[in-house]
C-alpha cells in the first residue's frame, strides 16, 4: 500500500466511523521476538508519543506520514494476504489510538492471532494474544547529538514520558508478553536489570527470563553487523533471550519488509 504524502499525526478523528492513520500495509515474516519467521501481515500506525533517536520507522515518528483507512478497509485488506494468520499492529505506537482496540477485536473476531508492538508506555483494553513489549532506555533518548532532526527539542519529553511503571505492570499482567529491549552496548544492561526488578515488584505476574529479549540496534545490515555478536555475548551472560532481526538480514532496509 502506498504512504500518502499527508503529515498530520494525529489520529483520523474527522472520519466518520473507526479510523486509523496507516504509514503501512504489507505481508512478510515476523522479523523479531519469540514469533521470527512467522508469515504475518503488518499494520503500521503512524504517530509516536516518543522520539527515539534510533527509530527505524522515522516516517510515523519524527516526520510522521498516513494514509487515513477505516478500520474496515485495513481488515480488508489484512484478508487480501489470505496465506496469514498472524497481524502484526505497530507503528509509531499503535496504542495511541483509540481505534486500536477496534480494530484488534474485528482481527480478533475473524480468528487472527494478533501481535501488537508497543512501547510500553500506554495500556488498553484489548485481544492481544502477544504483547511485544519494548520499554525505551535511556540510551534511546534524542540528545542534541543523536538528535536526527533538530537540536534535542524532543529529549526531555522523550525522557519523561519513556517509562511508566503502571503500563508496563499492567501489560504484562493483562497479556501474554515479551520484553525487548533495544541494546546499543553493554552499558545498557544495568538499566535493563534494575528497570526489569521495578516491573517485577510493580506487576503481579511472573516476568520469566525467557520472556526478556535483547534485540540489536541496528536498522541496516552493516550496523547488525558490528554490534550484534556484541548483543549476543550479552545474552548468554545474563541469562536473556537473544533475538534477531531477521527482516534486516532478509532485506535489509528496504520498505515494507
Ligand atoms: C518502530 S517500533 C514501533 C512500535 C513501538 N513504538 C515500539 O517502539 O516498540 C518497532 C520495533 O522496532 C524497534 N526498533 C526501532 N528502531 C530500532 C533500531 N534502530 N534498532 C533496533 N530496533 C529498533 C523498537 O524497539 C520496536 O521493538
Ligand atoms: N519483518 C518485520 N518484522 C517486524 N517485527 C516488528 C516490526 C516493527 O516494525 O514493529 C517489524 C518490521 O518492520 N518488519
Ligand atoms: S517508540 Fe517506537 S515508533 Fe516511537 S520513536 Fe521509538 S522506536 Fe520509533
Ligand atoms: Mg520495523
Amino acid at each position: 500500500m502506498p504512504v500518502s504524502s499527508t503529515t498530520d499525526e494525529q489520529p483520523a478523528d474527522d472520519f466518520d466511523g473507526a479510523a486509523l492513520p496507516v504509514n503501512e500495509l504489507f505481508y512478510s515474516l515476523q522479523g523479531e521476538g519469540k514469533l521470527t519467521g512467522m508469515p504475518s501481515v503488518f499494520v503500521r500506525t503512524s504517530g509516536c508519543n516518543l522520539r527515539c533517536w534510533f527509530c527505524d520507522s522515522y516516517h510515523t515518528s519524527w516526520e510522521p506520514t498516513h494514509a487515513t483507512m477505516s478500520v474496515d478497509d485495513i481488515v480488508e485488506e489484512v484478508q487480501s494476504h489470505d496465506d496469514a494468520g498472524h497481524v502484526v499492529l505497530t507503528g509509531g505506537e499503535p496504542l495511541i489510538h483509540d481505534d486500536a482496540v477496534t480494530l484488534l477485536e474485528q482481527l480478533d473476531d475473524l480468528g487472527y492471532h494478533t501481535t501488537v508492538e508497543t512501547n510500553g508506555t500506554i495500556h488498553r483494553d484489548a485481544p492481544i494474544d502477544l504483547a511485544s513489549i519494548s520499554p525505551k532506555l535511556a540510551s534511546s533518548t534524542p540528545t542534541p547529538e543523536k538528535d536526527p532532526k533538530g537540536d534535542g527539542e524532543w529529549a526531555d519529553r522523550h525522557e519523561e514520558r519513556r517509562i511508566d511503571l503502571d503500563a508496563l505492570g499492567a501489560l504484562v499482567d493483562d497479556y501474554n508478553a515479551q520484553l525487548k529491549f533495544v541494546v546499543t552496548g553493554p552499558d545498557d544492561l544495568s538499566e535493563i536489570e534494575s528497570l526489569l526488578a521495578d516491573v517485577r515488584s510493580t506487576a503481579a505476574s511472573r516476568i520469566s527470563d525467557s520472556d526478556v529479549l535483547l534485540m540489536p540496534e541496528g536498522t541496516t545490515r552493516d550496523e547488525l553487523d558490528a554490534r550484534q555478536n556484541e548483543v549476543a555475548d550479552l545474552a548468554m551472560e545474563y541469562g536473556y533471550r537473544y533475538t534477531p532481526r531477521l527482516h534486516v538480514d532478509l532485506w535489509n532496509d528496504a520498505p515494507e519488509t
